[in-house]
């Protein structure tokens, strides 16, 4: 469904260039849900940006059902981290989910049953003549993945969505995710810092090495489909997945540590 080959980014301009990404190939199949993690500023965000068409790669490409992405692709949706700024505060959140699917040209008829349906399966069924700013954040990400799906994308990238969001929230998030996914059966990428968000929500974890960025390590989630929030993380796998990601990350940033120091001893 997604395919990443030898994906590079370079940023350039203002007399500094930066190689945020060297070279990323990995795949999710149809209906997968993987999680990628990785050290702050190993490139997730570019990443995600060069996957939803906004960024173009330096080199390499991104396919979706085999077709190469040079914009924003039809059938996909993302849902950032700062939901405070992804919904429009003049509108109501009836108006915020509905808009995307005016720009797909649904009819009135339609696009009122997906805003509907879209906010139930979310849990908020009476905020939709609200503003978001009369809601609080948990309340406005779930807005976000609510107008996410009323777009009935087959892709969902997700980039770091509950950073900002207090620790029960996030749990609801979590759950309110893995419900969603199996319920729509879409594929799903969701970026995140946090490794036990990544073992807990994913069915593969893909880590990141520091930047520039290679794909360093896969695991494979082999942890039950149905999950709880106290049970499956108390389990022992969960903490053995949990410190094999763990080991991955500390090695890349020390591999990063002593490549920076080395060309800091040649200079
Ligand atoms: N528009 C830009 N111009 C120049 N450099 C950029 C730009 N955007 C990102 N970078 C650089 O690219 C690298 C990767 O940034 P990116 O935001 O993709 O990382 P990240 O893994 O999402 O970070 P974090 O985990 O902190 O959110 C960083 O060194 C950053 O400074």
């Amino acid at each position: 469904m997604l395919e990443v080959r030898g994906l590079r980014k370079v940023y350039g301009g203002h007399g500094r260039t930066v190689e945020a990404v060297r070279d990323l190939t990995f795949e999710l199949k149809a209906g997968e849900l993987a999680c990628l993690v990785g050290p702050s500023g190993c490139g997730k965000t570019t990443l995600l940006k060069c996957i939803a068409g906004l960024l173009a790669p330096t080199s390499g490409e991104v396919s979706v059902h085999g077709q190469r992405v040079a914009g924003p692709p039809a059938d996909m949706a993302v849902v950032f981290q700062e939901y405070g700024r992804s919904l429009y505060p003049w509108m109501t959140v009836g108006a915020n989910v509905e808009l995307p699917l005016k720009e797909k040209r649904l009819v009135r008829a339609r696009r009122r049953q997906l805003v509907t349906d879209s906010l139930a399966a979310v849990g908020l069924h009476d905020v939709e003549n609200a503003y978001p700013w009369q809601l609080s954040g948990g309340m406005q990400q779930r807005v976000a993945i609510a107008r996410a799906l009323a777009y009935e994308p087959q892709v969902l990238l997700m980039d770091e969505p509950f950073a900002a969001v207090d620790a029960q929230t996030r749990a609801d998030l979590e759950d309110l995710v893995r419900s969603v996914w199996q319920r729509f059966g879409i594929t799903l990428l969701f970026v995140t810092h946090d490794i036990d968000e990544a073992v807990y929500l994913g069915e593969r974890v893909i880590v990141l090495s520091a930047s520039p960025t290679v794909v360093q390590h896969q695991v494979t989630v082999d942890l039950p489909t149905e999950r709880d929030q106290l049970a499956t993380r108390s389990l022992a796998r969960f903490a053995e997945l949990r410190a094999e990601i763990y080991q991955q990350i500390h090695q890349a940033k020390a591999a990063s540590t002593a490549d920076r120091l080395a060309a800091e001893a040649l200079a």
